[in-house]
């Protein structure tokens, strides 16, 4: 039996997913025939005209659209939006829900987006209306924080897998995340518009891996609208509506927030037991703080006030939070005065890199406190702490969940924020401990003493349990590049005739760095990848110093395996050497393992003169040149008296 089969029955003897049909299955089971009414209501409900009165909680589905990257999520979320009439058609943006520069700019989704939608619906015979509340969640490991999250305030979740890729890498773990909330889960064939399409196979996957029945299957193609219908109907029918009290005293749980410069903090939430109205008196279980709703409604999928929200509705809040230290994310919201039982909340985001995050220009630091502060408030999984560098100066260590994760956050900090950034070397959390029995999480290679007064005696880096699948013909040279990175296989085994399974342990920072290119590029694209954290294991590392002109740069600081350090100080230096300019004095660069230098460039003298390709040409173009220049020496940070540039710090990061 495969690890999936046996997981999923230990799962379900647990939690009793599918095995027993629920009481509302059993009306769909004798309803096959309904005739579904899929077309948008007529009477669209617009504005302040909401009246969510209408929509007892049974009349409520709250559901996750969940997948691998680029399966055809938001994509469907779209088509879906446009059938309840939510959006209208051909609104000109595909990808709707992914609002964020970042999103439409690399195609991906980084936060999780909810739209409320309206659909009339034939239900126990008659045509009912029912509020359904879709949440289109990212697809990339480093934000499956934001699907958890998202599940949290779902009773379903639509499984959508491609036609022509099958299950792969990020299906499978967010089939588990969906499986141990307990959700219904509803598997979606998508894109079987594809010449290449196989629903046959993926429904023969579904069944041999998650044991999901292929009856249940939908074929649909979110591109050409085929087989679309067929959702919604299947989302009122096999998913429960919202299982709270509507006599209870009011909880909701804080699901995301973001700044808003009018409004101040809004909050997204799901009321799971009672009532909230506009003009409520609101406190805060976590810090205690209470607060007036001066704002409550619905996402529509934009902000529409209802001034109220009800058991088992979503929707947002406003009542005066000034930042993310007020607005946690996880926490339970309930009137003031009233003793309650806090929901569950979030298990914390576990950090898997750090990096040094410091202004460009080294008196911005207020400007970049201000934006990392109004940026965390809708990315609260980024944990922030202050520190300084020798080289930097004031700045800010934070915890991404991924390299992708920690990118994407830089990106916003600029783009939505303006601040202009510099990032040190991400680094994995590692443990040292010295010969006088302490023992220090070093999150910042800078603050491991490079001649520690206690001799160092033991080290752990922390591993993960990477799942890979891919074509059977690229096991071997997968087994190859794993075992380069340290790895130790856990499970090999087939999914069908066609793709290998493959389940390893790894040293969380051999895969941080540019596993997943290399895996990518050794499969021509067709592996999968996701992972875990696992356990920290005993490790030999060492801390690799970089020397300008003899003086250490704390910001390039980095911990290495033994074995790597040779290599990696070699190809340091060696980037270090193209990417700094030559300046008018000699620069030498220099890779050292505490006193003991292991490589060594020079970097001549003589100043970069941005005009020298510049034959002839008028005044302007000259002055455009220098121009430029003045603009990327902003970008320069002096240490000592050498200017790095930037791109400086970025190429470091792909060596170590
Ligand atoms: N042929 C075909 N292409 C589709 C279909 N659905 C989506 N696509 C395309 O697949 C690509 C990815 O679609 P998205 O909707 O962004 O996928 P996603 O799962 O939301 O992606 P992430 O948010 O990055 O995980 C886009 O180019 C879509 O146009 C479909 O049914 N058929």
């Amino acid at each position: 039996m495969s690890t999936f089969k046996r997981a999923s029955r230990a799962l379900r003897s647990n939690f009793s997913l599918f095995s027993t049909p629920r009481p509302y299955l059993s009306h769909f089971f004798s309803n096959q025939n309904a005739s579904f009414c899929s077309r948008p209501r007529q009477n669209s409900k617009e504005g302040s005209t909401i009246d969510l009165n209408e929509y007892p909680s049974d009349n409520i589905r709250n559901f996750s659209i969940i997948a691998h990257v680029d399966h055809g999520k938001s994509t469907l979320a779209d088509r879906l939006l446009e059938l309840t009439g939510t959006i209208r058609k051909g609104h000109g943006q595909p990808q709707y829900l992914d609002k964020l520069q970042v999103e439409r700019e690399r195609g991906i989704t980084v936060k999780a987006q909810t739209a409320t939608m309206f659909h009339r619906h034939k239900f126990l015979g008659s045509d009912t209306d029912f509020l359904l509340n879709l949440i289109d969640t990212p697809g990339h490991v480093d934000f499956s924080y934001e699907v958890s999250r998202s599940l949290a305030a779902c009773q379903g979740a639509l499984l959508v897998v491609d036609a022509a890729q099958g299950v792969q890498a990020q299906t499978v773990a967010n089939f588990y995340l969906a499986f141990e909330s307990n959700l219904a889960i509803i598997p979606v064939i998508n894109k079987i518009d594809q010449p290449t399409a196989d629903p046959d196979r993926v429904k023969a996957q579904l069944k041999s891996m998650f044991d999901l029945d292929p009856s249940d299957a939908l074929l649909t193609s979110a591109k050409t609208g085929q087989g679309l219908e067929q959702v919604l109907p299947a989302v009122i029918e096999r998913i429960p509506p919202p299982p709270g009290k509507s006599t209870s005293p009011l909880r909701m749980l804080l699901l995301d927030s973001y700044y808003d410069e009018y409004k101040g903090v809004i909050c997204h939430v799901a009321v799971v037991d009672g009532a909230l109205h506009k003009g409520d008196k609101i406190s805060s279980a976590a810090t205690g703080q209470s607060y007036e709703v001066s704002d409550v409604g619905i996402l529509h999928p934009e902000l529409v006030p209802t001034g109220i929200l009800l058991t088992g509705q979503v929707g947002f809040m406003v009542s005066g939070m000034r930042s993310t230290k007020e607005a946690r994310v996880g926490d339970t919201l309930h009137h003031a005065r009233t003793v309650i039982q806090p929901l569950p909340g979030f298990k914390p985001a576990k950090h898997m890199v750090f990096s040094g995050l410091y202004p460009a220009d080294g008196s911005d630091f207020e400007a970049l406190n201000h934006a990392i502060e109004r940026l965390t408030c809708n990315d609260a999984s980024v944990s922030v702490t202050k520190e300084s560098s020798t080289a930097l100066g004031l700045g800010f260590r934070c915890g991404f969940l991924g390299l992708l994760h920690m990118d994407v956050f830089h990106q916003r900090l600029e783009q939505e924020h303006g601040a202009h950034v510099i990032s040190t070397v991400p680094t994995v959390p590692y443990i040292f401990e010295y010969s006088d029995g302490s023992k220090v999480e070093v999150q910042n290679p800078a603050a491991l003493p490079s001649n520690p007064k206690n001799r160092l005696t033991a080290c752990w880096e922390p591993t993960v349990i990477a799942t890979i699948i891919i074509p059977s013909e690229y096991v071997g040279s997968v087994i190859t590049l794993c075992a380069e990175r340290r790895g130790e296989q856990l499970e090999y085994s087939f999914i069908d005739s066609q793709r290998a399974f493959m389940k390893y342990r790894m040293p969380l920072r051999e895969i941080v760095v540019d596993f997943y290119n290399e895996l990518k590029s050794i499969t021509s694209g067709y592996a999968s990848f996701d992972y875990e954290d696992s356990e920290y294991q005993s490790s030999d590392l060492v801390k690799l110093d970089i020397l300008l002109n003899g003086q250490p740069v704390d910001a390039m600081a980095t911990i290495v395996h033994k074995s790597k350090a040779p290599r990696v100080g070699r190809e340091l230096v060696e980037k270090l050497k193209k990417f700094i300019d030559r300046q008018m004095f000699e620069i030498i660069i220099q890779a050292a393992i505490g006193t003991k230098v292991i490589a060594r460039e020079t970097l001549s003298a003589m100043r970069k003169n941005v005009l020298a390709k510049c034959y002839g040409g008028d005044i302007t173009r000259k002055k455009k040149l220098l121009e430029k220049q003045k603009e990327g020496k902003k970008r320069m940070k002096r240490v000592g008296s050498v200017d790095i540039p930037q791109e400086a710090f970025h190429e470091l990061l792909k060596v170590s």
